[in-house]
């Protein structure tokens, strides 16, 4: 069966539908890694985008159950040059038509997917429509321009309730904006005793769970769209060690008083150079973000540049200067993707321990 991407430009392409026969609109945005489809496809922060991967055979080794980074991918569809029909892995459950047909995801397969992503690196990230094939041009590129993409991603995939992960560690609360699972993996691997809270909770209520430490996770969409996480931010730094990673980092960024701004088509990949500024030492480091934040508004703010992408110079890692808190605009926890930065969890466990040894911050001085 044929199906149909109509971008908003008005560029049309013809594939081989897979997977579900829903009709899906969003951002298209493209990833450049060769590998970690199930990861891509299952990342929350690509939460109502249309993703095309540049790497040309997608679906080689199936689905299985240890890769996921959610269990209900949030992503609108997925474009691909040739989608595998018969994976091969002795993991693998599931072929990826299989899968998003269980989870009502379109598919497009046949797709000269680097001219598509030639045509959003020119124009910039832009609006698409997966649609079945006799559908009329006018008729879908119309509606697709009238399309507001929603704002309240960070909503739709936060969890509703708070839950506990437990372990014998440091107490570790983790603002749940969209997380990669990846993130409690890395935790859970160093015997923190985490409390995952949804995106909407307060500085008072995260404070009254008595915490060593406070992790802001990635997430979809624009962090303006998330004002009541700035609020928080500002009521919790500086009682206890804050780590922010992606969307947790430009919300941190914003509660400090610097800016955020789109990018023109972002940064979506497993091979994104990021340089250390206070060793010089570069990473190679797993990275899915369209938003950035703008450098010139970090003069008047206590915050310091401490990471930078060499590809783009744009700001990849902040750090306050007074207090205990650091983020990073990229994914320390890989999946998919690199384990150079993985080192930061344990920086963020060695400063909790710091400050807990200290004793100004430990939980029973945390003033409610
Ligand atoms: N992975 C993320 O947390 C992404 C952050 C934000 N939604 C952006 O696109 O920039």
């Amino acid at each position: 069966m044929k199906r149909k991407l109509v971008l908003e430009d008005g560029t049309v392409f013809i594939g081989e539908a897979f997977g579900a026969e829903a009709e899906k609109t969003g951002e298209i945005v493209f990833n450049t890694g060769m590998t970690g489809y199930q990861e891509i496809l299952s990342d929350p922060s690509y939460c109502g985008q249309i993703v095309t991967l540049t790497y040309p055979l997608v679906g080689n080794y199936g689905i299985n159950r240890d890769d996921f980074e959610s269990i209900n991918p949030a992503i609108h569809g997925f474009i691909v040059k040739e989608a595998a029909d018969f994976p091969s892995n002795w993991r693998s459950q599931l072929s990826l038509d299989e899968f998003f047909k269980m989870k009502n995801i379109p598919g497009i397969a046949g797709i000269d997917t680097r001219k598509l992503t030639r045509i959003i690196r020119k124009t910039g990230t832009l609006k698409g429509a997966l649609c079945a094939e006799n559908k009329s041009d006018a008729e879908v590129l119309a509606q697709l321009r009238a399309v507001v993409l929603p704002s309240d991603q960070v909503k739709r995939v936060s969890t509703k309730s708070s839950y506990p992960s437990p372990g014998r560690g440091c107490r570790v609360v983790v603002v749940d904006f969209g997380m990669k699972h990846g993130i409690l993996r890395e935790l859970n691997k160093r015997n923190c005793d985490v409390v995952v809270v949804p995106y909407n909770i307060t500085a008072q209520e995260i404070l009254s769970l008595s915490p060593d430490g406070i992790m802001l996770t990635n997430g979809p969409g624009d962090p303006k769209d998330v004002p009541q996480a700035i609020e928080m931010i500002k009521g919790i730094q500086g009682r206890v060690p804050l780590f922010g990673i992606c969307l947790g980092h430009q919300l941190f960024a914003l509660a400090n008083g610097a800016n955020t701004e789109k990018m023109k088509f972002g940064h979506r990949g497993s091979n994104h150079p990021v340089k250390d500024l206070s060793t010089g030492k570069i990473a190679i480091t797993s990275q899915n973000h369209g938003y950035t934040v703008e450098e010139s508004s970090l003069k008047d703010t206590q915050l310091e540049v401490t990471h930078i992408a060499i590809n783009d110079g744009t700001v990849e890692g902040l750090k306050h200067k007074q207090h205990s808190a650091f983020t990073v605009q990229y994914h320390p926890e890989a999946s998919p993707g690199p384990e150079d930065a993985n080192g930061l969890f344990d920086q963020f466990i060695s400063m909790i321990e710091a400050a807990k040894e200290e004793g100004e911050k430990t939980c029973q001085s945390v003033q409610i």
